[in-house]
């Protein structure tokens, strides 16, 4: 339900970001403009799909993959101050520290034994925040729960650390969760990298936690990521991907972004 109040506050922030809503916009898409607000007074017969109807109802949702240190944050960093946007990066410091508890550092150390309750506590988490109300007409997520089951546990499930029953419990749990709430996503931005690129900047971001990352797993969650998301062969895709490669240094990267704006915020 859209409440008033919220309607014109998008409004504002709509014209303040791209101008007045009677202007062309849309990149030879369909505009976001035009799918978000004239349709309000739409009747019984509307022609609106559940997409436009999911812009209308939760703004825009983009979502921003990549494997490990390929360069997540930095992209939100770099779209944070735009007008009419709302990122919400991903909430490491949770996965580090629940009531005292570190499940990341304890899944790196062992997989095995604590990759259940890491991945419980992900689940949780990124549900918490495809279902937080944003105020903006734009939201950029770090990452998804999409990810989180379709990369990270089937790479724990397929590497044999995670145990069938474990696998099990967290498969319902994602099942019914993806059923029962609207966790729709627009667009999914998927920063490619090398593993060895990824490997590069995880040593010179130095996470303790991540110490123990071989080369090897960057390379595990490269591929689950490029079957997910370019050959599309393994999972279901909730929303059309823009691949963008993200070799390049963190210069080049911000020229990219800049120069790709309305593609990349979906306008
Ligand atoms: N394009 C880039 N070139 C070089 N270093 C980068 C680039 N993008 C990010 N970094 C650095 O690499 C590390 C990981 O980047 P980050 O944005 O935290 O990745 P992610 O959120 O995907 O894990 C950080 O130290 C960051 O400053
Ligand atoms: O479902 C998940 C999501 C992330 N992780 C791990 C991978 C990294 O060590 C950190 C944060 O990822 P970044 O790519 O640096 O943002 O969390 C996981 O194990 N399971």
């Amino acid at each position: 339900m859209s409440c008033p109040a919220l309607v014109w506050c998008r409004r504002k922030l709509w014209s303040k970001l791209i101008g007045p809503t009677s202007g062309a916009v849309g990149c030879g898409k369909k505009s976001l403009i035009a799918s978000t607000f004239p349709i309000m007074q739409r009747g019984l017969f509307s022609t609106e799909n559940a997409g436009d109807q999911n812009k209308r109802e939760k703004g825009t949702v983009i979502c921003v993959e990549g494997n490990i240190a390929s360069g997540k944050t930095s992209c939100l960093d770099f779209f944070s101050n735009t007008v009419g946007l709302e990122v919400f990066k991903e909430p490491v410091d949770k996965w580090r520290n629940v009531r005292g508890h570190n499940p990341l550092g304890l899944m790196y150390q062992d997989p095995n034994r604590w990759g259940l309750t890491l991945q419980t506590y992900v689940q949780l988490t990124m549900l918490d925040i495809h279902t937080k109300p944003s105020i903006s007409p734009i939201k950029m997520m770090e990452r998804s729960i999409y990810s989180a089951k379709y990369i990270f546990v089937e790479n724990l499930y397929q590497s044999g650390k995670m145990a069938d029953v474990d696998y099990a419990v967290l498969t319902e749990w994602f099942e019914w969760i993806i059923k029962s709430v609207n966790l729709s996503v627009d667009l999914i931005v998927y920063l490619k990298t090398s593993p060895e690129t990824c490997y590069q900047r995880l040593k010179n971001r130095c996470r303790e936690e991540e110490r123990v990352i071989p080369l090897e797993y960057l390379y595990a969650i490269h591929s689950l990521y490029e079957e997910w998301l370019v050959k599309q062969t393994s999972y279901p895709v909730p929303a059309p991907v823009l691949v963008i490669d993200a070799n390049k240094d963190l210069e080049e990267m911000s020229r990219h972004y800049e120069e790709n704006r309305r593609s990349i915020l979906s306008l």
